[in-house]
């Protein structure tokens, strides 16, 4: 049983104060996951927050715009592995074996935007023991510079790469919510649910919560978005929040 997990940067971060770790929420995301029967077969990504997404939005970088300006690459850049440490401190504190992967060294998007991830260093790694922590990067863009490469899109790449069988996205909110602020049980298509998505509450540059099911659904495995409260649920094998499955034939 392999599970990828993300682990919003909403979730982990005060999102309107930069570059600062909520650390009871980190915490507590910590335990869940050394606790968990999961144990070592787990890869983790983690998102933005405060991190990445103020940077990128100062230097006017998204998944799409990109930057020439290395001094907003390495302020992007440099905040991520800042955020990703931090992330890696906890986890081993806590006694999981993590180490930190930074997709910035290793992934590019070509010039018709389509991304290539090396994924033998995390099923390596994964094959070893250890438990690979990713996370929302820059990537560099042929014609475009750096780009912003958004945690969700690594958790695409990643599902079939490590043959995940649960995939789980930790997010601030309970699901995915509909326009009456209810959980939505299950997403099968984007049309189906357009109206009621929105972007993020807080700064961020890769789409919020619409970039997020959209990503999603480019699985064929169904995915999983629940609140932090549920973290320990998806870890135990349930599928808290709201399930969305797409239908892709790659799986
Ligand atoms: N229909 C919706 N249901 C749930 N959340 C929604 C909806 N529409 C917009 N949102 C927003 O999407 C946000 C979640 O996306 P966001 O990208 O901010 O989260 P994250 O992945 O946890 O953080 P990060 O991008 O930093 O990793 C919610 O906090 C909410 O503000
Ligand atoms: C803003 C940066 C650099 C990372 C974005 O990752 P995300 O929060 O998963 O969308």
């Amino acid at each position: 049983m392999t599970a990828v997990l993300k682990l919003g940067g909403s979730v982990i971060t005060e999102k309107d104060e930069p570059e600062t770790v909520d650390t009871a929420a980190l915490s507590a995301a910590a335990s869940a996951i050394a606790e968990s029967a999961v144990g070592e077969d787990i890869v983790v990504v983690h998102g933005g927050g405060s991190f990445g997404h103020h940077h990128a939005a100062d230097y006017g970088v998204s998944t799409t715009a990109g930057t020439h300006d290395v001094d907003g690459v390495q302020a992007i850049h440099g905040a991520m592995c800042r955020l990703n440490a931090a992330v890696v401190d906890e986890l081993t504190g806590q006694g999981v074996p993590a180490v930190p992967i930074h997709p910035f060294s290793a992934a590019t998007r070509d010039a018709d935007s389509d991304l290539s991830l090396p994924t033998a260093q995390v099923t390596t790694l994964l094959d070893e023991g250890f438990v690979p922590v990713l996370h929302g990067d820059l990537v560099a863009h042929a014609g475009a510079g750096a780009t912003v490469l958004s945690g969700d899109e690594l958790v695409v790449e990643l599902a079939p790469a490590v043959d995940a069988d649960r995939v789980g996205v930790c997010s601030t909110v309970p699901g995915v919510l509909d326009e009456d602020g209810t959980v939505i049980d299950r997403i099968e298509t984007f049309e189906a649910v357009a109206s009621a998505l929105g972007g993020s509450d807080a700064t961020d540059v890769s789409g919020g919560m619409a970039g997020k099911v959209r990503a999603l659904l480019a699985l064929s495995a169904p995915a999983v978005v629940f609140g932090p409260d549920a973290l320990p649920a998806f870890l135990a094998g349930e599928s808290p929040g709201t399930t969305i499955a797409g239908d892709d034939d790659d799986w």
